[in-house]
């Protein structure tokens, strides 16, 4: 039977933990079981009951006033996380072997760790040895997406993250509740973009027409491929809570022995799904 795993990745501050507590809130609701680790060496807080804690295994404070270390914060995080990699049977005891079970990691906040750092790569390939069947799940804050030109640095950041990772992902738009009812019209051209519109309705924008060129290459891949796609996330909206669950469900198929139900409101397939295809070559075709 395979294990079912949602790594919960994003910029600091993106709604990481949050995001957490209100799909633990909504699992309840609906009877299902859902559980949390926290993967922060330096969460202060969090509103969800954890089955396991890497503060158990290193905290970033201790790291930073080990006299022979002398780390700063973002310095301490990475060699918290380089430890833990290299101590997964802490991981392996704290989630012991149960069948079918269905986990959130509830990653820490630094890009560098979706960009080029080994150790997200590293527990992926673990999990997968472990049998779970893994999702990335990647946050940002929508209230920093409605231009077009913070939306491509949020984009580039998600496919980061898919390229590292290699497992099938699911983007998502936090915090849509704080968005006025003129910002929420405006973020749905960016949850399902049409880059090439969105370069050509802000010119003014693109001040340097050398790298005009550029951001219009980097719009082209991400358009022609249809790799980044989005999905809104309000806490306050279980129905649209419903639906992020059932495409990320989809994408590993949970459920599969059940009656596998294709997520609503999708009437094109997630494209994040044709990842698979693109990575393994079959969409050269
Ligand atoms: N209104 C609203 N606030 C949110 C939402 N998600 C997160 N927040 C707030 O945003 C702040 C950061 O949220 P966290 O969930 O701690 O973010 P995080 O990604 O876990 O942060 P780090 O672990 O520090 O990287 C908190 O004050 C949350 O209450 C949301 O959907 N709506
Ligand atoms: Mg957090």
């Amino acid at each position: 039977m395979p294990r079912f795993a949602q790594l919960v990745m994003g910029p600091a501050g993106s709604g990481k933990s949050t995001y957490c507590s209100t799909m633990i809130q909504h699992s309840e609701q609906i009877n299902r079981s859902v559980q949390v680790v926290n993967l922060d060496p330096a969460a202060e807080h969090f509103e969800y009951p954890v089955m396991a804690d890497i503060r158990e295994l290193i905290q970033v404070d201790d790291v930073m006033e080990d006299d022979s270390l002398r780390f700063g914060p973002n310095g301490g995080l990475v060699f918290c996380m380089e430890y833990f990699a290299n101590n997964f049977d802490w991981l392996e005891e704290s989630l012991g072997h149960v069948e079918d079970d269905y986990i959130l990691f509830d990653c820490p906040g630094q890009i560098e760790l979706y960009t080029h750092l080994p150790v997200m790569k590293q527990l992926v390939e673990q999990l997968q040895q472990w049998e779970f069947r893994v999702c990335g799940v990647f946050l940002v804050d929508s209230q920093f997406m409605v231009e077009s030109f913070k939306f491509i640095s949020g984009v580039m950041a998600a496919l980061s993250a898919m390229v590292l990772l290699e497992i099938p992902q699911i983007n998502i738009m936090t915090k849509i509740d704080l968005l006025s009812p003129k910002a929420k019209k405006e973020i749905e051209k960016y949850l399902d973009p049409d880059m090439y519109s969105m370069m050509e309705d802000s010119p003014d924008s693109i001040r340097s027409k050398k790298f005009k060129k550029l951001t219009q290459a980097i719009c082209g891949l991400i358009d022609d491929y249809s790799m980044v796609r989005f999905l809104p996330f309000d806490r306050t909206d279980e129905e649209g809570i419903n639906i992020v669950l059932q495409n990320i469900d989809f994408s590993i198929q949970y459920g599969e022995d059940l009656e596998l139900k294709e997520p609503k409101e999708t009437d094109d397939e997630p494209s994040n799904l044709n990842f698979d295809e693109i990575f393994q070559g079959k969409g050269d075709s």
